[in-house]
Formats: structure tokens, sequence, C-alpha cells
């Protein structure tokens, strides 16, 4: 599945499109749609990798699910209680959400369970979810102390947390309101920023007392959570690659229809915005408790500005086309308090700065983020996206602009979030 992809330079990127459905929404769709009592329908649901990874453990565990005409999922939920022992590991293959959000989720069952991923995955850290789990009261075993998977879990018999995340991360909370599903008591996670709140959305939406307050979100035991129709909008994470492109290359404009613009995801339009992107929200609505809009981007001269604080969890997968906007900018470009970029896939500050690096932008890593000098013309030549789906789309975004082809490695990695993404560039304009 390696595969490598080549693009020239671009005219114009124009049109009117759609993207496939949000990640995490989807991944959310599969656990609580199993979890409920009655049929779960949904809509939008991201066909990828890393949701199949998801939909697979499920299915290991006893849940039907009927693919329907048109990609929509059936899901047979089995009730808070009605899973089954997996009779084999769980694969989660690249997902850093499947397998966090899972070992929260698996802590509560009263099985065993064992669960792997990929060679990025396994390389990843654990113990954010694994500690406050196993505090909770949940039997975790792991490589590296707890911290690597394979991750084998005895779960039952949990008692409600009361955690200060010392990260923004919606995979931390996620893993610990998932396992308070099945504590008797209130269930509380604090954060520094407030990370993506789908998990707190969706549980709501299937009849949980969930209570955010200003600094985290509280949880009650226990609920009867009731299957529903759920439609996935589009995500803004994929839509990201689109925006900058469009921003970044003379002479387009491009209407995105369809995006999830739940303030927590939304940080990229602010950060693009700010950098005097021309990018408007049209048509707002509301589909299944999540905010959604049209998008409507054109060209524009963008400059460098700094990005910190509590922006960075809301556009924390958007960081590496971020980047690069940034050297396509005039001035410069300082990323900080985005540490937590070194321990996704790849090390997207390593990854970023070593490709646009390559390619002759100014570009500097820092322990937390990155220093970006924009305005420098970008030359052809190849790259590697190091097996990271995101680097590769960043880059192929970069080669729009670039003063020749450039030629990206590794490319078969964005199966994960985005499998029709070369076609679709290749539609607009690449
Ligand atoms: O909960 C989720 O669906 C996700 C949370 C984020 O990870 P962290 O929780 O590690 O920040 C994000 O990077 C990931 O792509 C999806
Ligand atoms: C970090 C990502 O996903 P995950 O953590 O689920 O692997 C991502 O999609 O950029």
């Amino acid at each position: 599945m390696i595969q490598k992809q080549t693009i020239s330079p671009s005219r114009g990127v124009k049109g009117d499109m759609t993207v496939p459905g949000d990640k995490s929404i989807s991944h959310r769709s599969i656990m609580l749609g199993s979890l409920a009592e009655g049929v779960t329908e949904v809509h939008g649901f991201l066909h990828g990798e890393d949701n199949h990874a998801t939909l697979g453990a499920f299915r290991a565990m006893g849940v039907l699910v009927d693919e329907l005409p048109g990609g929509v999922l059936r899901i047979h939920g089995r009730g808070l209680h009605g899973l089954a022992e997996p009779g084999d590991v769980l694969d989660c293959g690249n997902s850093g959400t499947t397998i966090r959000l899972m070992t929260g989720l698996l802590s509560g069952q009263n099985f065993f369970s064992v669960l792997t991923g990929d060679r990025y995955l396994r390389k990843r850290p654990m113990k954010r979810v694994v500690g406050p789990l196993a505090a909770m009261g949940a039997r975790i075993w792991g490589r590296g102390g707890g911290d690597l998977a394979p991750l084998a879990i005895q779960g039952g018999g949990l008692a409600p947390a009361d955690y200060d995340s010392p990260i923004a991360s919606a995979q931390v909370k996620s893993a610990l309101l998932l396992a308070g599903l099945y504590a008797e008591g209130v269930t509380t996670v604090r954060e520094p920023h407030l990370s993506r709140d789908h998990s707190e959305r969706m549980l709501g939406y299937f009849g949980a007392d969930v209570r955010p307050f200003p600094g985290g979100v509280s949880l009650v035991g226990h609920p009867r959570l009731t299957g529903r129709e759920v439609h996935v909008p589009g995500d803004i994470s994929s839509a990201a690659f689109f925006m900058v492109a469009a921003l970044i290359t003379p002479g387009s404009e491009l209407l995105i229809r369809n995006v999830g613009v739940n303030p927590t995801r939304s940080g990229i339009i602010d950060i693009l915005q700010e950098m005097g992107g021309s990018l408007q929200l049209l048509n707002e609505r509301e589909l299944s408790g999540e905010p959604v809009a049209d998008i409507l981007v054109k060209s524009s001269d963008l400059k460098g500005i700094e990005i910190g604080g509590s922006v960075v969890p809301r556009a924390i997968d958007e960081f590496p086309v971020v980047s690069v906007a940034a050297a396509f900018a005039e001035g410069t470009t300082i990323i900080s308090d985005a540490r937590e970029l070194r321990v996704k896939e790849t090390d997207r500050i390593a990854a970023m700065t070593s490709a646009l690096g390559g390619l002759g932008a100014r570009v500097e890593a820092r322990d937390d983020g990155m220093v970006i000098h924009g305005g420098q013309a970008l030359s052809g030549g190849t790259v590697s996206s190091r097996g990271d789906h995101r680097i590769a789309m960043s880059m192929a975004v970069a080669a729009l602009r670039a003063t020749g082809s450039v030629t990206i490695e590794d490319t078969g990695c964005t199966a994960t979030s985005f499998p029709d993404f070369w076609e679709l560039i290749e539609r607009v304009g690449a």
C-alpha cells in the first residue's frame, strides 16, 4: 500500500464540492450505536480505514451492522451490557482514536480483550488513558510498563473518575467518559483547554446525562442509551486541505458544502482568517446536534501570524496544512503549544519541517511547534509522507504552488481518513 503521487503546479482550484464524513463523529456513531438499545442509522459515515477498524472491533464483539445503499450503516444496538468477549485480538490499525476510546470502553466490560495496531500506532503513548482508567479500577497491561500497545484489558468493577487531564485531548476525555458509562455515580474530566466535544454531544443525543461546565464535563453513569439517526457532517480536517489549496493558489474560488463547523474543531477557520484568508461561512445549520455550514474560499494574500494557546486543540490535526499556508504567507508564522504534534501518526513537527525544508522553505522545528519564514518559492522535488495521511495531503497542497512537480512517496496512508483525496484534488484543479 506504499504508492506515490506526482502533483504539478495548479492554475487555480475551482468548483463546488463535498468532503467525506467526519472521522471523529463516525467513530463515535459506531460506538454509541452499538451500546444503545434499538437501531441507529448512520448517514454520511466515513468509509475510511480508521473507521473500518472501529467497525471491525464492534462486529467482533457481536454487533450486527448492515451496510445499506449509499454507504449508510444500520447498527443493531446491543444495549450498554450487550457486547460479547471478542474471540481474537482487536486490530485498531493506524487509528489512535479507535485504540484510546476502545481502551476506555473495554475497561467497563466484564471480559478480557486485547487491542493492537500497526507499527505507527504501536509507538504512540497510551499511558495517558491507561493511567486514569487504572485509577478507576480497570486492569490494563501493555508494553513499556503499560504505555504501548498491544494492550490487554480485564474490565469491570469501575469507580467513577474525577480527573484533571494535563493535556487537552479528546481521546483522553472520551476514553474516561466511555468508561464512566459503566461506573455508578458521576465521572468528571477537566482539561486545560476545551478539546473536541463530539463525545459529549453524541452521548447527550443518545440520551445520556452529560453536563459540560467551564473547564470540563460530567457524566452520570449507567444511562439508558437509545438508538438514533445520525447524520455525519463533512470532516473539517479533510476540508482544510482544500481551504488552504484555494487560498494559496491564485485564481481560485471553491465552495465546500456541508462541513462540520463545531467550534471545538473550527480553529482552522479562525487561523486562516487571521492570516488574511477569504473564507465565508454560508447556510449555517445543525445536523444531529452538530453545527454545519458551507464554506466559500477565494485565493488570498496571506500573512504570517503567531498561533498558540486554546486554538491549538481546536485545530490540532490541521497544523501540517497550516504550515503549508504559512510557507506561502508573507512574513513569519510561529506555532507554539503544539507539542502533541510529536506523538501523532508520526512526529508531525519533524515531518513537515523536513518535507517543506526539502523543497526550499525556511522552516525551523521547535520543541512545541515550528517557525516558518514565508514567502520563499518552493521548488519541485521528492518528499516522503512518513506513512502519515495528513503529511501526504499537506504536501499535495504545497505542490500546487511549487515551481515544479512534486512527488510524494508513501501515499497509501491517505486511505485512513480520506480515501478519495487524490481524485477530488485532481477534480478541483490539481
Ligand atoms: O477524539 C478524536 O476523535 C480525536 C482527537 C485528537 O487526538 P488527541 O485527543 O490525541 O488530541 C485528534 O488528533 C484525532 O485526530 C481525533
Ligand atoms: C491524529 C489523527 O488521528 P488518530 O489519533 O485517530 O490516529 C489524525 O487523524 O490526524
